[in-house]
């Protein structure tokens, strides 16, 4: 079943009312992992619901309980937005993920505007933190269901939204809430569709059927009882920071090869026929040079890197709380560092199989060092990987409405990045999910300069609904 004409239409003729929207969206700063933008993230679940109830939809705001600071103090968790549109026993029942947290964003980062103030240049792109990631996707399921109430045309199939505020933050709390609602909320639920990652690159659309897990971990290193003049102290105490670059020196090559004995090996084999697959993806290494801004690709074997980003785990380092990094030269000998780093995970890799490897492997590079310091190893947040079976009607709907709306065959591709939920959906639910995505390769998401070009939240908007229409039907 098409999407009605007057649908498509309603999109193309409300463009800008969209992008006004996206813009209320974008000017809420609800980064949920830096705790004085807390009330912010609630902020934007209060907005989200202002702007379901006039259309219809039953909105709960789901307490989900507190968060536990590293002071030991606790900030309340944003709630989860649940909605409910339609209760018809001849229809299905398409459960909507997305999430309205975004990452952090400061001008002084490099941005060449204001990051929460959605920013259109001339060539239609919409800078602004979150415009890709994930709040224009989820404005996009308001702007569909405003579209089919103002027309007064009957949305094909039931839905239910689940919108959460700490997905950027490990999805605190969202997993015990599916669990408890197992048989109440998504008991009617026959599928899921998650808008919330990218093209490949900026020509092809695509549906993704697996994300890479994570798990981020802080090593803390301390020392002295405060910091110390380097002058006095230098080649004189164990110095925090001397210790702490050198483990995080340990972790991976320059290359990208991690350097935890054991991981590899938890890896899933790649079989021939499965590599063929990378190969004929509609992807060049300069999509990825285009992306990055500059020729730093690792290989010039396109299946080795696009293995890199989606079936093979990738290590990254983030930063060093604690350390010196104003302008001018301090001299400071830190008394307290924490390294933050990051494990992309693929099947069969979990959190709980890969902790032990990289905690006994850090404590006896440590013990090599005879440091006199201390070191604490700890997992900050995890999730494990996800795939789906793409053959399925689900798949088959995103695939109809990919070609009518962008008279394109979509790409299958795997997400590098990860979404914590999905596989919670699958194993608690049951459901098939799919990752439908609306943002291109270049769109910075977690960037500077994070942007949405209008083509893409215009026809994604129309993707999306015509998805729901195609679902309706497929089997
Ligand atoms: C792919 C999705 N849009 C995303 O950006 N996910 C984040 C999730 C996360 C986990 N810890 C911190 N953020 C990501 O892949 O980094
Ligand atoms: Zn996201
Ligand atoms: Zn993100």
């Amino acid at each position: 079943m098409p999407a009605p004409t007057e649908f498509i239409k309603y999109v193309d003729a409300h463009k800008d009312a969209f992008i006004a929207r996206l813009g209320e969206a974008v000017a809420i700063p609800s980064v949920s992992g830096d705790p004085s933008h807390r009330q912010d993230v609630i902020n934007m679940a209060g907005f989200i619901k202002r702007l379901l109830e006039p259309l219809g939809v039953k909105v709960e705001l789901k307490d989900i309980g507190m968060e536990k600071q590293t002071d030991g103090s606790e900030l309340p968790l944003p709630p989860v937005v649940f909605g409910v549109l339609g209760d018809n026993p001849n229809k299905k029942t398409i459960l909507l993920y997305a999430h309205y947290d975004v990452q952090p964003a400061l001008v002084t980062d490099g941005w060449n505007t204001d990051p929460f103030t959605l920013s259109p240049d001339n060539e239609g792109r919409l800078f602004g933190r979150g415009s890709t990631d994930d709040k224009g996707p989820l404005i996009a399921w308001i702007n569909i269901i405003e579209a089919h109430v103002k027309l007064g045309l009957e949305l094909p199939v039931n839905l239910r939204f689940c919108f959460e505020g700490m997905e950027e933050s490990g999805s605190e709390g969202l997993d015990d809430l599916i669990i408890r609602e197992k048989n109440g909320f998504f008991e009617s639920c026959d599928c899921v569709c998650i808008c919330d990652n990218y093209w490949m690159n900026d020509r092809t659309p695509c549906l993704t059927y697996g994300v890479r897990g994570m798990s981020y971990y802080r090593l803390v290193v301390s020392g002295p009882a405060r910091d110390l003049h380097s002058g006095l102290f230098g080649n004189t105490v164990h110095e925090p920071m001397t210790d702490l670059i050198l483990l995080m020196s340990k972790l991976v090559t320059p290359n990208g090869e991690i350097l935890i004995p054991g991981l590899d090996k938890l890896v899933a084999p790649l079989t021939d026929t499965e590599r063929k697959r990378y190969e004929t993806l509609d992807f060049a290494l300069t999509d990825i040079e285009d992306q990055v801004g500059a020729k730093i690709v690792l290989s010039d074997d396109k299946a080795r890197v696009l293995m890199g980003r989606m079936r093979n785990p990738s290590l990254s380092l983030h930063g060093i709380e604690g350390a010196f990094y104003g302008p001018g030269a301090k001299t400071v000998i830190p008394a307290k560092v924490q390294g933050k780093f990051s494990i992309r995970l693929v099947p069969n890799m979990t959190p709980e199989n890969v902790d032990p490897l990289v905690v006994k492997y850090l404590h006896d590079e440590f013990a090599k060092l005879k440091s006199k310091n201390t070191l604490k190893v700890e997992n900050i947040h995890g999730g494990k990987p996800w795939m789906a079976d793409p053959d399925h009607w689900n798949y088959r709907a995103a695939i109809k409405a990919t070609e009518k709306v962008y008279k394109k065959k979509p790409d299958l591709t795997r997400e590098g990045g990860s979404i914590p939920v999905t596989l919670t959906f699958a194993d608690v639910l049951g459901l098939n999910v799919l990752l439908l995505p609306m943002g291109r390769g270049d769109d910075g998401a977690h960037s500077t300069n994070e942007k949405l070009d209008t083509y893409n939240y215009i026809e994604g908007t129309k993707l999306l609904g015509t998805y729901l229409h195609e679902i309706a039907v497929t089997n």
